[in-house]
């Protein structure tokens, strides 16, 4: 089934920047000391969470450069972010990958986190799929489901307006999509919490996320969704319900259904069209 075409409506921000602390590494990003491949002029760029790595294996035509090779990188430092950005074709689609990402609790700033959303907007990319591992707060989810991300919570806050952070019209292609790929029995939707880490939550500390209607925790994902959005962004997000949180004991099970995550982000490549060529979804 072809998807429907509604029209998008991108909408930059209009406000200022975050402050000079959030925006100095960009000012330092020497372009001329990394070169990416000229012939993938990537639109879409795809965070992946952890061990969703294999996601970066898909593409084709891929170059990676190992982020010690690029200038003003920070380094991955938890297993299951391998290190690497990936530039290749993903359903014929001109792609990078963070193969591997940053967390505030691995001592990065939050300036240092999102420093390569920022970088992938001078590479000319419009729309940012996150994805994550997440433990799952909502007492219908189970180990496996893969969630739609409709929404977060993150309490510090930062500006700019996050009521339209995630795409809603990329968030009804993807329920098409899992349809197609017959994941619809384990899609969920729900809102993601972002907590500082890196111990997982306790018995309390769920049932207060719970109470404020959050449907699964993670460390990760926000900080780069909100500078995505500042950015003008669309932004689409998965997470990967790897455990339950409403047990005292923590199953874990990171293998899941891995393939039919990577599969999901894929069927979602084959639709997200770039916006420069007048082909939105
Ligand atoms: O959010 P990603 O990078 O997928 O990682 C998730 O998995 C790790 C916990 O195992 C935490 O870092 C959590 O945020
Ligand atoms: N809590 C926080 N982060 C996580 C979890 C969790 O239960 N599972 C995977 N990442």
């Amino acid at each position: 089934m072809e998807a429907s075409q509604p029209v998008i409506h991108h909408h930059p921000s209009k406000l200022p920047c975050p402050g000079p602390e959030l925006n100095a590494p960009l000012q330092e990003w020497d372009k001329t000391a990394f070169s990416p491949p000229p012939q993938i002029l990537p639109f879409v760029a795809i965070i992946c969470g952890s061990g969703l790595g294999g996601l970066a294996d898909l593409l084709e035509n891929s170059v990676a450069f190992p982020y010690k090779d690029i200038p003003r990188f920070p380094q991955s430092t938890v297993p299951g972010h391998a290190g690497n950005l990936v530039f290749g074709e993903l359903q014929g689609k001109a792609c990078v990958c963070m193969q591997g990402r940053f967390h505030y609790y691995e001592g990065y700033s939050i300036a240092m986190v999102t420093y390569p959303v920022r970088v992938s907007t001078l590479l000319g990319v419009e729309t940012l799929i996150v994805t994550n591992a997440a433990g799952g707060l909502n007492p219908k989810f189970n180990v496996g489901d893969i969630m739609l991300i409709r929404d977060h919570i993150n309490m510090p806050g930062l500006f700019p307006c996050m009521s339209d952070a995630y795409d809603a019209d990329l968030g009804r292609l993807a329920r098409e999509v899992a349809e197609e790929q017959g994941c619809s029995s384990f899609l969920q939707q729900g809102v993601y919490c972002n907590v500082g880490g890196p111990a997982f939550e306790t018995v309390a500390e769920s049932k207060i996320l719970l109470s404020l209607l959050a449907d699964a925790v993670g460390m990760s994902t926000v900080p780069e969704v909100i500078v995505a959005r500042h950015h003008g962004l669309r932004v689409f997000g998965l997470s990967l319900i790897t455990n339950l949180l409403d047990s005292e004991e923590l199953e874990r099970n990171d293998e899941g259904r891995k393939g039919e995550y990577c599969s999901c982000v894929e069927g979602m490549m084959g639709r997200i069209h770039c916006k420069q060529n007048d082909l939105l979804v």
